[in-house]
């Protein structure tokens, strides 16, 4: 049989449906969600972007041809003249200065999801590390897509709009589209055993990610 992205999710459907529609997405959606989470949130995002960026190195590192080397090259790019700056813009506009962002104490779960798909990436091989990346760059895409066909999602006045916009434009959608077809190549050729590897790391991401957001969630009771 030969394997596509959409074998990896339906592999662990139920979880990866728990991080699609987590209570912090649905509140960033209606605009309901309080503010001290977001602030949290964006700035554990924040570090966890630089270790993110590190893991992009790492697959560059991995690369065994010019496609692929390209590839990670354009997603370490992504993350550090896009994201990052974004979120050094963002994290002003919420009261988030750079002294605090240089200050920042590492929150447990922000350690445990970028050391993981670091980790993932170092012992693995190229397909081992783009499976680990896969949950963050297909799923914020998804969420993006799921909020803006939702009815209840509020556009005008919602405070995380902005938020919701970079996830859903042209050039992050085809980001995303790019890296699902790069995994359906590859995936097409491993065997059900190697297949089985593969759908524990994407699922160890998935649950990390939801972890994230819970972080946001529960941002008073966090020891920062
Ligand atoms: C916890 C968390 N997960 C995913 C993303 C989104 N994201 C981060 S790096 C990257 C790839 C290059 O754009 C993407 C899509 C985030 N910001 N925070």
């Amino acid at each position: 049989m030969a394997y596509s992205f959409d074998d990896l999710k339906n592999a662990c459907a139920a979880d990866w449906q728990a991080y699609i529609q987590h209570d912090f997405v649905r509140r960033l959606g209606t605009g309901t969600l309080e503010p001290g989470a977001f602030r949290y949130y964006l700035q554990q995002d924040y570090l966890f972007l630089q270790h993110f960026a590190r893991a992009y190195a790492l697959a560059i590192y991995k690369s065994r041809n010019m496609a692929d080397l390209r590839q990670a090259f354009d997603g370490l790019k992504a993350i550090v003249d896009t994201e990052l700056t974004l979120h050094v813009d963002y994290c002003r506009q919420w009261g988030i200065s750079d002294h605090d962002l240089a200050r920042l104490p590492e929150d447990r779960a922000t350690m445990a999801y970028t050391r993981y798909v670091l980790d993932a990436g170092n012992r693995g091989d190229l397909l081992d590390m783009h499976v680990a990346l896969a949950p963050c760059l297909v799923g914020y895409g998804e969420i993006a897509n799921m909020l803006n066909s939702e009815s209840t999602t509020v556009r005008a006045d919602n405070p995380y709009d902005a938020w919701i916009a970079i996830y859903e434009s042209d050039a992050f959608q085809s980001a995303m589209h790019s890296e699902i077809e790069w995994l359906d190549e590859r995936l097409a050729g491993v065997t059900e055993q190697r297949f089985e590897e593969l759908v524990g790391i994407f699922r160890d991401a998935t649950l990390l990610e939801i972890d994230f957001w819970q972080m946001g969630l529960d941002w008073r009771s966090r020891s920062q």
